[in-house]
């Protein structure tokens, strides 16, 4: 064996695995700055997030936070400035024209929170479920196939015929769901798909982006700023100032599920201690750091 392929060898053995190699969704230390003449807004600050293909995930944080800069850069509707973006073969940060129309009519759907943004006003339902179809070349039979069985599966066989104008709110979402995903996804994106509903129409909403995701198995990732989502999704991604600051896991428990809430660490290391931690117990610039058998202490310096 020569010296080189030693060399080589112990490259490939040393060289850390790339993050998030096997998830379907990576968005890896992504920034996402918009700069006008006076100022300069940096809307996602490295932000680190993984989604595994069939996940269901929400995305929840104050008006500002960067939860709608991050599903625009994701659904490939903009550019990320730094960082490694990229869903499933795609990597949005160097794709082509040509790419980006392929990735937005075929491996992403698109719900925008107003219904407006996502139907044909004088389209029916079923008109507007054809359209992607027919742009996508899919013939008559198989057209009609495919939007029976979406609006079947989102429970609103019964408006076919009726245009958006004759729908309710939850209605019109649960349509604009099955034109998202006319064209079999691989991910839904929804950024505030229930913002204009009241909360039992909502729920309604939700129950239906969960069935898309336990029928079909596409991969869900909903923008919303509605706090309670945490008890309607396995699992919710908390952004704060641009980056994953919490995580909400819910698991089944006995019939029931719980709900337990995670700080992110970020791949440096860091992790945001909550403001009503820092101001109970002063922790400021200088923290003292004590490694426990089984977990890691923080204390303020008083010294
Ligand atoms: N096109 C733009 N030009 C300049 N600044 C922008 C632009 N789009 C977003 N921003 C800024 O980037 C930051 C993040 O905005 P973003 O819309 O992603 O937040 P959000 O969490 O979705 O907020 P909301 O819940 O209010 O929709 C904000 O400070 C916003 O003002």
């Amino acid at each position: 064996m020569t010296q080189g392929t030693l060399h080589a060898l112990d490259a490939r053995t040393t060289r850390p695995a790339e993050f998030g190699r096997d998830a379907l969704i990576v968005c890896d230390n992504l920034v996402r700055i918009y700069r006008t003449e006076a100022v300069e807004v940096q809307a996602l600050q490295g932000l680190d997030l993984l989604v595994d293909a069939g996940e269901m995930v929400a995305i929840v944080g104050a008006s500002g936070s960067g939860k709608s800069t991050l599903l625009a850069v994701l659904s490939g509707q903009d550019e990320p400035t730094a960082g490694r973006v990229r869903v499933g073969r795609w990597d949005l940060a160097a794709m082509s024209r040509r790419d980006l129309v392929d990735y937005r009519r075929n491996t992403v759907g698109f719900v925008w929170q107003q219904a407006a943004r996502n139907l044909v006003p004088y389209l029916s339902a079923w008109r507007n479920v054809e359209v992607p179809l027919a742009l996508a070349g899919v013939g008559r039979r198989n057209r009609a196939a495919r939007i029976g069985e979406l609006l079947d599966l989102l429970g609103v066989p019964d408006v076919a015929d009726r245009r958006p104008g004759e729908l309710s709110g939850g209605e019109q979402q649960r349509v604009a769901i099955a034109v998202a995903l006319a064209n079999h996804p691989e991910v839904l994106f929804a950024d505030e798909p229930t913002g204009e509903l009241d909360s039992a129409t909502t729920d309604e909403v939700f129950a239906a982006l969960r069935e898309v995701n336990r029928a079909l198995g596409t991969t869900v990732v909903v923008v919303t700023h509605d706090d309670a989502v945490s008890g309607r999704v396995e699992r919710t991604v908390a952004i704060r100032d641009g980056r994953t600051s919490t995580e909400v896991l819910r698991r089944p428990d006995e019939g029931s599920s719980t709900a337990e809430e995670y700080a992110v660490m970020d791949r440096a290391g860091r992790v945001q201690v909550p403001k009503e931690y820092r101001e109970a117990l002063a922790l400021t610039h200088r923290v003292r750091l004590a490694l426990e058998a089984d977990h890691v202490a923080v204390r303020p310096d008083r010294g």
